[in-house]
Formats: C-alpha cells, structure tokens, sequence
C-alpha cells in the first residue's frame, strides 16, 4: 500500500495536479490498487496451495500414507535416522534455542550437521547414536555394534564407551584456525554468528541485514579460500564450511547400518527424516539399497528423493508416536 502511495504522488507532481484532486483520486487509486494487492495475494495462495497437492500427490504424507508404508517393514529391524535443525526442532531465529521435545526419541540414530556433541548435548538421550557434522562426526555406544571389525571403542567426554569415526580428523586443526581468523572477521558484520561444530563452521547470516549479505558473502568465501581442501555450501540462511572430502550423509547412514551389522542385510528397515539438501545424499542411499523409507520434512514443494513427506517437525512427532505405536503392537522391531 505504501508503495502504491509514493507512485502516485510521484505521478501527481508530474502531472502537476492539484492537491484536492491528488487527495481524492489518490484514495480511489490506493482502493484498486488494495484491492489488485489482495487478490495478486489470494491467486499466489492458490497457486501455491495448487503446486502443494500436486507435489504431494507424489511424496504423500508419512501420516497419512503410514499403514501403507510400514507394510514393507514388518518381520525386519526398524532403524530411524533423524536430521535435527528442522526436522526435530523447528527452525528458530536463534540456533542456541534450537530445542526438541525428546520423550518420543528412542533407539534412533539422530545425523546432524551440528558436531555430535552439540546434538547429545540439546538431545540429552543416552540411548541414542549421534552423527554430527554433516556425517562426519560419528559417535556409536560400543554396545551397539555388531560388526565385530569395527569394534574399537574409546571413551568419550561424557565417559561412554564409544566407537567414533570422524575421517576428516586431519582438518581439526584447520578448521580451529579458521575459527578464529573468520570469527575476528565476520565481527565487522552486524548480526553476523559462527557457530562450531566441529568438522563444519557455520556462519549464520539470518540476522544481518540484506544490504550487508552480499558483504559477509565475500568475506567468508575470500578467507576460506586461503585454506585448501575446503567448501562452502549454502543452507537455511547459513554458509556451512567444511572439508571437501568424498563424505556426506549418506555415507554416515552406510556406515552406521555396517556397524549395527545391517550392511548388505535384508532385514532392515532404514528410515531418514530429513529438512535440508544435505539430507538427499541419505535419500539417495536409501532408493540405491532399495530398502527403508526417505522422508523429506517440508511445507514446500521441493526436488527431492525421499518417496514421502511431512510438513514440519510437530508432523515428525506426530509419527515418531505412530512409529512407537506400531512399534508396541510388531514386537520384532
Ligand atoms: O544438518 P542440520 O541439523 O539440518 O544442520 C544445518 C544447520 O542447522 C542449524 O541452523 C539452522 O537452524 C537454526 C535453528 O533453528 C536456525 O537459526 C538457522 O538459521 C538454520 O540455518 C545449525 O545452527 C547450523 O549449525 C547447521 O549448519
């Protein structure tokens, strides 16, 4: 409405009208062109709602399609794979407020781009296997595994015998440095947050204003580029720097499946819930193995691999409780 106004008075001094006639034409115009607003607004919610049942049609809802789609499950192991930001937390504007309601997560394995010690840390579940940095940051109560060539285990901080795997162990010390280098950087950019996770630097721009986007852009993309053997992704308004080594999601939930011994099993049943591009890689493995089910979490229409969808994280524990349900009444899982 306020852009409409500014049109027409510059119009007005154009056509050097009086003011009177200004006053009055210039309502009837702000009437129309509210009017034209609101219904460009109606038909672009139409068309969206439009593109939405059309694409669900082919990635039908985990809910509604559940029966369906545990059929294939029964008699084998369940195994749920589950992204954090944006699956089971909500995205929020502060990611240290990134919280989930945990009571439904058990026995699942939870793939993060956060390092696995920041998901234990929000999560707070024993019971569970994290895998943080993009999959490259591993962590397997020794418990659980089965493949008996991977079992060596290792404390880890919280004093747990674990198996860890991280193979870009060798960047730890590049990405320390480049921590503090972008960290003093970034501090000219208002609004700008680097957060550590290990294997990934994420630099948040949510909160810094569109004009001085484009200037954090060269910044972070100049002083990664002194650094070799590294990439610069693009996520939920946050750049994720990381070793650009041939490792990502889908090979995590390879290589977790290995060492809970379900490799080249037919007996599995491997679930991923995911948000962001990155969880595709997880997609992918999934319809290679023919196996499980890939899950993409989004109220958006959106090129995927996942066969199936829900909405947003409340959808996601909606079916973590079904899961659990079924879980009770197939007592093989
Ligand atoms: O692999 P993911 O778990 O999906 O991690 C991707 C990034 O997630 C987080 O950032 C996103 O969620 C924040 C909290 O809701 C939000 O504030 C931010 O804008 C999103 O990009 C996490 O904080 C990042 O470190 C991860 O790279």
């Amino acid at each position: 409405m306020h852009t409409y106004c500014l049109k027409y008075e510059k119009r007005a001094n154009i056509e050097s009208m009086s003011n009177a006639k200004f006053d009055s034409e210039g309502g009837q115009l702000m009437l129309q062109n509210s009017w034209r607003f609101s219904r460009q607004f109606q038909d672009s919610k139409a068309n969206a709602e439009a593109a939405y049942a059309a694409w669900i049609k082919k990635h039908p809802s985990a809910l509604t399609s559940f029966e369906r789609m545990m059929d294939g499950a029964k008699g084998k192991k369940v195994v749920v794979f589950l992204d954090y930001d944006g699956t089971l937390s909500p995205i929020v504007s502060d990611p240290d407020k990134a919280f989930i309601c945990a009571q439904r997560l058990t026995k699942s394995r939870i793939t993060s781009q956060l390092a696995s010690s920041a998901v234990s840390s929000f999560v707070k579940l024993k019971n569970l296997y994290y895998v943080g940095s993009h999959g490259m940051d591993i962590s397997i109560p020794s418990e659980a595994v089965k493949n008996s060539s991977m079992r060596r285990s290792e404390t880890d901080q919280q004093g747990n015998e674990v198996i860890m795997f991280q193979p870009a162990a060798e960047f730890l010390p590049i990405m320390k440095k480049l921590l503090l280098v972008l960290r003093e950087k970034i501090r000219t950019i208002k609004g700008s947050v680097i957060e550590d996770n290990k294997f990934c630097l994420s630099v948040h721009y949510r909160h810094v204003d569109e004009e001085d986007q484009d200037a954090l852009w060269q910044l972070v993309e100049a002083t990664v580029g002194g650094y070799s053997g590294l990439c610069i992704t693009n996520g939920k308004m946050v750049y994720e720097i990381r070793p650009n080594i041939n490792w990502n999601k889908g090979h995590a939930l390879e290589y977790v499946l290995e060492t809970l011994g379900f490799g080249s099993s037919s007996d599995v049943f491997p679930m991923y819930l995911g948000d962001d591009t990155t969880d595709e890689d997880a997609f992918k493995v999934l319809r290679k193995r023919g196996q499980g089910l890939p899950i993409l979490v989004s109220s958006n229409p959106k090129e995927t691999k996942a066969s199936f969808s829900l909405r947003n994280p409340s959808e996601v524990q909606s079916f973590l409780l079904c899961l659990s349900k079924w879980k009770m009444s197939n007592s093989s899982m």
